[in-house]
């Protein structure tokens, strides 16, 4: 597998717990053999020794198939394990500090909630994605403010870059989210909370296929 931003996908996010009941490795192993090719280290814990130990772990993993890691909110665990690259919130430190640190190579994504302008700044500063939602509510994160659908139509017309869906995805909202423009849909619960973890990010990607074809 030869990973590209710009083909967009199914992107994983990993919860701090394992919804699974399995092991946070067997799952990301389980996502990327269903074909997620972008899979993002998501841990708010401290413990800096485990996320470290962790996100390596996933790091071999992605490299394995071809697949892209990226780390959440803090670069330096990006750089110190060498993962493609970091996601950053409105509130995490500055795209440009992180860029400097890691890179022109490095992928860097950033959230822009429900406000195309961010996205435009994101742009203009060398993001390489930019990330809307929550467009349904999200266990995941309750509070993340709200997103409208018709967001995502209004930024693939006015950004060159690859957009990202996020919050409270599930299988059946897929269709409407791809349909609507998104290049990536980022999705915690619905994939890592599954027994079929593989065989629900087929589905995730059939549905968009159709799709793809007619364009
Ligand atoms: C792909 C993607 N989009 C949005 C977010 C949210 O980032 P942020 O607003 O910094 O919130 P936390 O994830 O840090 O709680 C994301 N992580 N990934
Ligand atoms: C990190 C984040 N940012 C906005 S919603 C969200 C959580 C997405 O998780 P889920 O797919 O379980 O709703
Ligand atoms: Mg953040």
């Amino acid at each position: 597998m030869t990973f590209s931003l710009t083909q967009g996908g199914l992107y994983a996010i990993t919860d701090s717990r394992c919804l699974s009941g399995t092991s946070l490795e067997q799952e990301v192993e389980d996502a990327l053999q269903g074909g997620c090719t972008l899979i993002q280290y998501r841990d708010k814990s401290s413990d800096h020794a485990k996320r470290s130990q962790q996100a390596q772990a996933l790091l071999k993993l992605c490299h394995s198939v071809g697949a892209c890691l990226l780390i959440n909110d803090d670069w330096r665990l990006a750089a110190d394990i060498g993962a493609h690259g970091v996601h950053l919130g409105q509130q995490d430190e500055q795209l440009e500090i992180a860029r400097r640190e890691l890179g022109n190579q490095a992928i860097i994504g950033i959230t822009c909630h429900d406000q195309l302008s961010l996205a435009v700044e994101a742009q203009q500063q060398g993001a390489d994605y930019v990330a809307f939602g929550a467009f349904y509510p999200s266990s995941s994160k309750p509070n993340a403010r709200p997103a409208p659908l018709s967001l995502l139509n209004k930024a693939q017309q006015s950004l060159q870059l690859p957009v990202v869906a996020i919050g409270g995805i599930t299988l059946q909202r897929a269709p409407e989210l791809w349909q609507q423009g998104a290049d990536w849909l980022a999705v915690i619960n619905d994939i890592f909370a599954r027994q079929n973890i593989a065989e629900h990010c087929r589905s995730y990607l059939a549905c968009r296929q159709p799709l793809r074809d007619q364009r």
